[in-house]
């Protein structure tokens, strides 16, 4: 597996630009499904892991797509499957997002259960729990779902025990073409369902109401394809500020709305860290030490848990004692065990993370746990003392669109290392050998030297 190796020490500066929204980007795709006719053309699409999978789930099913720089076209006229396959949908829980359109669409559905992850059970209870009063029926078999509806869905008012993203836009892209109007109360507020409602309503559904605890979806016949933007990824334009903020440096992040991260600008300010605000993005810098500061996670517009793991980070630097309480999932503190083999100090309490800041870190080789865990571990990285060698990269992978190259640009000293299977496979199709392609790439010396450690190979000059 690759690597990705960062020396600590340099503060950053200069303009980073954000990318589409990861978690607008594939609840949009899935819903691309809905289109019975015209093709739907996605732009500000990031190239994501994630992206490619669900873009392979929407192929099983019937949806052609094509792709051009950051744009999707897809065509969704005439599906050929219900059945979204077990060994696409298990790599990434977000594919469940297919379920609520293929209901609506085809009116019958088969998914695997998308299983827990390193951050918690994760369960679909509410999404199911909305599908029924829909009308649907749900049966279990072998680990998968088979759902179905004899007719159309229909609308129904449906109150969610937790606010959750997901069976929030399950349950929308459902009601969308449903026989009558469904109401979700305690509804998701987050961004990402703004957008989802945005592009819903520009097929031709009528959802009024996202962005707030209730939301009412009138059904409508059928929707068609339309032309959409994608919203700025708030958690990637987060994760820049913070690593602006730790390095003690001066970042322009072009496209940030503030709107969206409003407790992050409040904690970095809350820090003291100068935050600037514009139409186009957010400036972050620092001019003294940050302060300790305490932190909650909690559903939008509370501080995001997609930015628990970052701040914990910046937190390992500030001045004082921080208290980090997690109250989203039950198991997302799994990046402390990997901030703790840099010299952090973090004692873990259940839901609750106490941190002794101000020490120096030291680098060492940890493992990204999971997506933030990952963007977290690269920010402790910049400031540690030495190099810091992160595994576990495809997790980052997942939700950072070159993230090396950004930081690079901005003044890292940071380089991803190819894994010997991916240099074994560049080598193969560029029929040379694995020594002669690290020695004759054109890459700066220090990325053939880290590529040639972590080989343990010398390369022969070409
Ligand atoms: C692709 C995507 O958009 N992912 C985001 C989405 O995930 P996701 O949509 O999976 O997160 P949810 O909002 O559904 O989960 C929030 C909480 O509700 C619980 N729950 C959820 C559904 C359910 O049926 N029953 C239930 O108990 C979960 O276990 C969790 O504790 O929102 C999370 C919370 O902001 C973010 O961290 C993820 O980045
Ligand atoms: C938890 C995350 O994503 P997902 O829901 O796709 O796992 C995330 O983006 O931090």
């Amino acid at each position: 597996m690759s690597k990705i190796i960062v020396r600590g020490g340099r503060p950053l500066s200069g303009a980073v630009r954000v990318h589409g929204a990861k978690n607008s980007v594939l609840p949009i795709l899935a819903a691309a499904l809905l289109a019975e006719e015209g093709a739907c053309v996605i732009h500000d699409v990031p190239a994501l892991d994630d992206v490619t999978n669900i873009l392979q789930v929407l192929a099983a099913l019937g949806v052609h797509s094509q792709q051009s720089d950051d744009c999707v076209r897809l065509n969704a006229d005439s599906l050929v499957s219900y059945d979204a396959p077990y060994e696409l949908v298990r790599k990434m829980r977000a594919s469940f997002l297919v379920m609520g359109p293929l209901l609506a669409r085809l009116g019958k559905v088969r998914i695997s259960l998308p299983g827990g992850c390193a951050i918690g059970t994760r369960p679909i209870d509410q999404h199911l729990k909305g599908f029924e009063a829909m009308g649907a029926e749900i049966g279990f078999g072998q680990g998968s779902i088979e759902a179905s509806v004899s007719g159309k869905l229909r609308g129904a008012k449906i109150y969610l025990d937790v606010a959750s993203v997901g069976a929030t836009e399950n349950i929308m892209m459902a009601a969308s073409t449903a026989d009558g109007t469904t109401v979700i109360e305690n509804a998701a507020k987050e961004p990402e369902i703004v957008d989802l409602a945005n592009f819903l309503n520009a097929m031709g559904a009528k959802v009024r109401g996202a962005g707030t605890g209730v939301i009412r979806i009138e059904g409508v016949e059928r929707l068609k394809g339309v032309v959409h933007h994608v919203i700025p990824d708030r958690v990637e334009a987060g994760t820049y500020m913070i690593a602006a903020a730790i390095t003690g440096g001066d970042v322009y992040v072009e496209g940030a709305i503030r709107d969206h991260l409003g407790p992050v600008v409040a904690k970095l300010e809350e820090m003291g860290a100068v935050v600037d605000c514009d139409e186009n993005g957010i400036r972050v810098r620092t001019e003294k030490p940050l302060r300790a500061v305490d932190v909650k996670t909690l559903p939008y517009p509370g501080f995001p848990t997609d930015m628990q793991a970052q701040m914990m980070a910046l937190l390992l630097r500030s001045e004082g004692t921080s208290i980090v309480t997690e109250t989203v999932f039950e198991n997302r503190f799994m990046h402390v065990d990997e901030m703790i083999k840099m010299g952090a100090e973090i004692k873990v309490d259940g839901r609750t993370a106490i941190i002794t800041g101000g020490l120096n870190l030291s680098g060492a080789a940890v493992c990204a746990t999971d997506l933030r865990a990952g963007a977290a571990l690269i920010c402790a990285g910049l400031v540690a003392d030495g190099v810091t060698e992160v595994s576990g990269v495809h997790h980052i992978d997942r939700g950072y669109m070159d993230i090396v190259g950004k930081l690079r640009a901005l003044g890292a000293d940071i380089l991803r290392a190819p894994s010997p299977e991916e240099l074994l496979e560049e080598a193969e199709q560029r029929s040379l050998q694995p020594a002669v392609l690290l020695a004759g790439i054109a890459q700066p010396e220090r990325e053939e030297a880290a590529a040639v450690r972590l080989l343990n190979v010398q390369p022969t000059l070409a």
